[in-house]
Order: structure tokens, then C-alpha cells, then sequence
């Protein structure tokens, strides 16, 4: 079994629920408060600052020039593609790029990125991977899953260019690089090893539930 199907199948459960989550499937509808929307966007644009570093630090670890490479290219395809649909979104919302970039970090927020870049400067390249996969990952399969089981989900005025972007071949081909690339970094590894990085991916897995779920209550400090 390669290690990324065992890693499928430790988080399944988490990411089926993350499936049945209300602004998921507020996403599919079309049915999702546009300030949730809104809320998530910022919020989100600030996550992706910090997770393009993490694609920066995958490219320092790497040991050979294609890996490094395939690092520099996720870290543009995040900030000048991925980033854009944010840009986009918020221009018809109002927002300035400006006030995009000056959005605070709510409390989940700031966890998650800390996490994963607290792994980007003391861990391997595995451990890296394994903590950055989920969120790839997971977008890949929330979008194939939407654009299949919501009939009208691509078209929606608003929501349509989400589920469009993040369910094309171009962001799904970069989620499977990743994938093949933990495969490969962690063929022979002993179970030792393994189970450091079965633990980043059901952490991040976890907070990427716990992200969803912040846009839609709200996530603000409690004080
Ligand atoms: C929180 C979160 N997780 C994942 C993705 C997809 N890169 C994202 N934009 N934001």
C-alpha cells in the first residue's frame, strides 16, 4: 500500500465530514451568506501568504534541482494563481488588495500556519510534505466533489468560479505531485518515521475541518 493511501485512509472520516460541512455544501447550493463567503476570502488570503512560504522551504530542503523547481512553480502557482481568484473576488466585493493583505489572522488561523511552518523550520522534507499535503489534497476532492454531486455548482455567478478553479486539472495535477512526491520521500522509511508524519497530516487534516468551520461561526478572539 503506498503511504499516501494509508494516510487517505487514517483521515477519511474527517474529511467526509468536512464533505457534509455546512459551508461546503453551501458552496454546492449556491446557498452559502455571501459574508461567510466574504469572511472566508480574507481570511483565507492571508492563510495562503503564510502557506506559500512553506513551498519556498520545500525548495531550501530539496535535494535536487526538479524538486526544487516543482517547489518554485507551487509557490507561483499559489501566489499569482490561487491568490489571483481571491484578488478577483474581492475587487467585486470592494476590497482592495491592500485590505485583503491587512486582514488579521483569526485564532484558528494563526494555529494552523504556526503549525505548519513551526514543521517547515525543524522538520524534513517528508515532515513538510505530510503537513502541507491536506490542504492541497482535501481542495482537490471538496471541488471534484462539488462540481459532481451539485449539478449547476460550476455555473453559479458566485460561487461557480471556486469550485471551477480549485476542481480544474491544473490545481489537481500540483495536489497529485505532492502525493506521488511523499511516496517517494517515504519509500523504505521505518515505521518510526512514519508515524511523525501520519501525525501532521490528521493535525492539518483536523484544521482544515476546524478552518471551514471558523469562516461559517465566525472564529473571532473570544476576547
Ligand atoms: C485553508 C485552506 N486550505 C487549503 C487551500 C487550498 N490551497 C486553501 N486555499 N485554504
Amino acid at each position: 500500500m503506498r503511504f499516501t493511501e494509508r494516510l487517505f485512509e487514517k483521515v477519511s472520516d474527517i474529511w467526509e465530514k468536512t464533505h457534509q460541512h455546512p459551508f461546503v455544501v453551501g458552496i454546492g447550493t449556491g446557498e452559502l451568506p455571501v459574508e461567510s463567503f466574504i469572511r472566508y476570502m480574507k481570511q483565507d488570503y492571508v492563510f495562503l501568504i503564510d502557506y506559500s512560504k512553506l513551498f519556498a522551504a520545500g525548495a531550501v530542503k530539496a535535494r535536487d534541482i526538479e524538486t526544487m523547481a516543482a517547489f518554485a512553480k507551487l509557490l507561483d502557482e499559489t501566489l499569482h494563481g490561487e491568490m489571483d481568484l481571491h484578488r478577483e473576488y474581492a475587487e467585486r466585493f470592494g476590497i482592495t488588495d491592500q485590505q485583503l493583505e491587512d486582514t488579521k489572522p483569526m485564532p484558528i488561523n494563526l494555529a494552523y500556519t504556526r503549525y505548519m511552518l513551526n514543521v517547515a523550520q525543524n522538520g524534513s522534507l517528508a515532515e513538510l510534505v505530510s503537513a502541507l499535503l491536506p490542504c492541497m489534497w482535501s481542495y482537490r476532492e471538496i471541488s471534484t466533489m462539488l462540481a459532481t454531486n451539485y449539478p449547476g455548482a460550476i455555473e453559479h455567478l458566485l460561487y461557480g468560479e471556486w469550485v471551477k478553479m480549485y476542481s480544474s486539472n491544473e490545481f489537481g495535477s500540483l495536489a497529485t505531485w505532492l502525493i506521488d512526491l511523499l511516496d517517494r520521500l517515504t519509500e523504505g522509511k521505518p515505521e518510526r518515521e512514519l508515524a511523525i508524519l501520519e501525525e501532521h497530516f490528521l493535525t492539518t487534516s483536523r484544521f482544515e475541518y476546524m478552518f471551514w468551520d471558523m469562516v461559517y461561526q465566525g472564529g473571532e478572539w473570544p476576547v
